[in-house]
């Protein structure tokens, strides 16, 4: 990894060291006050092993961050992302621990699951708190022997998983009514990372603004425009409450519609009466 020249807070990859990230995203960006404290945590907790929680709303980039922690914590194993809500009722916990022959989909072969195939690397489970409260006791028992019993198994296989689990919403709100196991969210606690929204990091918004511009205008071999001062304005001022995730796609639609300079107009935000409700207090 190397840091970009003028941009501190920019964190590149080498091209060897982008396969853990997303398809497409090649940096965090990170230039707030608040953003830069929150990477100063993340590095120091990086390289651990301890399992880590990451709060934040949707689309503030979660994800990229656990990509960032696996690539950072120099595990060997592979990033294995899941989120919770795609497991199958039926099936959820041979999908997630592994089973052997006949017991899942009455396969012919035996499986290692999401957890086994994290042995050795990170398993990034988002929006925990959708995962059933059995699978939720089952995983801090796996978590706590460093073993784990494939379904229909009667010897536990030792497994070294480090966990980075994320959510949108107050876990401690859903174990106070028995919708989360309450020892669960104390073992994630000790390693707990809030992502802020955007609106609250507005330091990042132009940074990220320009990363996403440069990013699809080099995809999509387009020139590169400039964002006039007006729609930087426009920018600044919006609430963003889908994240770095609607400010990428306000960003790659400017791209699409405008011609060499990006003015207000090609951003289609939300008309400013509508805006003034998610403007934050001071
Ligand atoms: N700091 C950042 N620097 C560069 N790109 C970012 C940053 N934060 C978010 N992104 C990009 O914004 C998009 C959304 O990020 P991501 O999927 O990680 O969010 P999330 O919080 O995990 O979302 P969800 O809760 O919906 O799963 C991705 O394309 C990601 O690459």
């Amino acid at each position: 990894m190397s840091v970009a020249p003028h941009h501190s807070t920019l964190l590149t990859f080498s091209a060897a060291e982008r396969s853990p990230l997303s398809i497409r995203a090649k940096a965090l960006v990170f230039l707030d006050p608040r953003s830069q404290r929150l990477q100063a945590e993340v590095e120091r907790l990086a390289p651990g092993t301890q399992p880590l929680l990451i709060r934040g709303e949707t689309g503030t980039g979660k994800e990229l961050l656990a990509r960032h922690i696996h690539r950072a914590s120099g595990r060997p194993g592979l990033f294995v992302a899941l989120n919770c809500a795609s497991l199958s009722p039926q099936h959820g916990e041979a999908e997630l621990f592994g089973h052997l022959p006949g017991v899942h989909n009455d396969s012919a072969s035996s499986r290692a699951g999401w957890y086994g195939s994290a042995h050795g690397g990170t398993l990034y489970l988002d929006e925990i708190g959708d995962l059933p409260l059995k699978l939720q006791h089952k995983l801090l028992r796996a978590l706590e022997t460093r073993e784990v019993l494939r379904v229909g198994d009667r010897e536990a296989r030792a497994v070294d998983v480090r966990l980075v689990a994320a959510t949108s919403f107050d876990l401690s709100r859903a174990a106070a009514v028995g919708r989360f196991d309450a020892r669960l969210l104390a073992y994630l606690s000790d390693g707990s990372l809030h992502l802020p929204p955007l609106r609250e990091r507005r330091g990042d918004i132009l940074a990220l603004a320009d990363y996403f511009l440069g990013m699809h205008a080099q995809r999509l071999d387009l020139p590169l425009p400039s964002l006039g001062p007006e729609a930087q304005q426009a920018l600044q001022r919006y609430s963003w409450p889908g994240n770095s995730r609607e400010l990428e796609s306000v960003v790659h639609f400017a791209l699409l519609v405008s011609d060499g300079r990006i003015g207000p107009a090609h951003l289609d935000l939300p008309a400013p009466a509508g805006i003034a409700a998610h403007i934050p207090e001071k």
